[in-house]
């Protein structure tokens, strides 16, 4: 159960290839705008490309000259509302799909109530959509996509529209019943990512600008989008041999940290560090060899859990109420955070 797409729609500015191994969960992530959801709609055959082919374990879904309709593509999509059947009660709402596909009726029952036991929920079998809660519902929609044994299924932030507390319920049945299937889904949070996926496709304008293993994508950013995911400062500069220089000119400084695969002087290379692991000094401080300081505008402030995020262009700080105290900071303040070299991860562009 293998897809391979590659599929160009120049009205959307989207020009992308991609592929999902048998039994793998892609996430797609990328900023709002970015073409997610026309991905999906592609694959689902609810968009046909300008250009392009997607081949669902060997037979070609899209195509020059080939167009198969949605309902025939053996793809199932779930997206963030349920849309159940509000006449239909839960166990209904599983066996539609399989009676629609001809199965007889006791064993679209049988194979209902088996579902309805691997989402937790026997007992809600008679109850009517109306009478679930949001989490109830989604879990019932899970069932009632995978009861149909798609070859693939896609999932359109399928824990968007969930309280923070019913939310961790859907995700952990999704980490069950994904598993073992060919899946896409598309998500903001990088919990889903982690727990989900077994890799990350990262989209921006259109294009698959970078994808890998989810925790080595997480670990070794490339695009700023997938930095913020991950909840990092991502710097770029040029490896010197011994430090990443930030800018064209020596005034802009230059930046230690420990070079996490092998470096070529002369080279691009991209920095991580931890907003938390960001130091605001004063400039007075001991400061141990290899610790970098760099003095930069404050572009913002905001609360972050129980600090201040002080933002300054890219690299942001996660300061504690006690670095806080006794300094009163605005933005367009010159402020000089320190980042010891332990904490920089350095590696290449990929
Ligand atoms: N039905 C449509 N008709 C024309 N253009 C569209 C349509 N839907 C989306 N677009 C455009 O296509 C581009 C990609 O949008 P898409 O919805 O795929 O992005 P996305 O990554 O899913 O975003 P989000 O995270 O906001 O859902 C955007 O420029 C968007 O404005």
């Amino acid at each position: 159960m293998s897809l391979t797409l590659r599929a160009t729609v120049p009205a959307r500015g989207l020009d992308v290839e991609l592929e999902v191994a048998a039994g793998e969960t892609l996430a797609l992530v990328g900023p709002n705008g970015a073409g997610k959801s026309t991905i999906l709609s592609l694959i689902a055959g609810t968009l046909h490309p300008a250009a392009g082919r997607i081949v669902l374990d060997g037979r070609v879904l899209t195509g020059p000259g080939t167009r198969v309709p949605p309902n025939a593509r053996a793809v199932t999509t779930l997206s963030q509302d349920p849309v159940l059947f509000p006449h239909l009660s839960a166990r209904g709402n599983i066996m539609f799909g399989l009676r629609a596909h001809g199965m007889p009726r006791r064993r679209a029952r049988e194979e209902a109530d088996r579902w309805l036991e691997v989402i937790g929920l026997p007992e809600l079998a008679a109850r009517r959509p109306a009478q679930l809660s949001g989490g109830q519902a989604q879990r019932i929609a899970v069932a009632r996509a995978l009861a149909a044994e798609p070859r693939l299924l896609l999932l359109d932030e399928p824990m968007a529209a969930l309280d923070v507390d019913v939310a961790p319920a859907l995700r952990e049945l999704l980490r069950r019943v994904l598993a073992a299937r060919s899946a896409i889904v598309v998500s903001h949070d990088v919990l889903d990512a982690v727990t989900l996926a077994d890799r990350v496709a990262v989209v921006e304008a259109g294009r698959i600008v970078e994808q890998g293993p989810a925790r080595e994508v997480l670990a070794r950013p490339q695009a700023a989008f997938t930095a913020r995911l991950a909840g990092m400062n991502l710097l770029t500069g040029v490896w010197d041999g011994r430090a990443m220089g930030l800018g064209e000119d020596a005034a802009a400084g230059s930046l230690s940290g420990r070079p996490v695969r092998p470096l070529i002087a002369g080279t691009t290379v991209r920095a991580t560090v931890r907003p938390s692991q960001v130091r605001l000094v004063d400039g007075a401080e001991p400061r141990s060899p290899g610790s970098t300081v760099l003095s930069r505008t404050l572009t913002g402030l905001e609360p972050f859990g129980d600090m201040v995020r002080a933002r300054a262009g890219a690299l942001a700080a996660d300061l504690t109420p006690q670095q806080m105290a006794g300094r009163s900071l605005r933005p367009g303040d010159t402020v000089r955070f320190l980042l010891e070299e332990q904490d920089v991860s350095i590696y290449p562009v990929r």
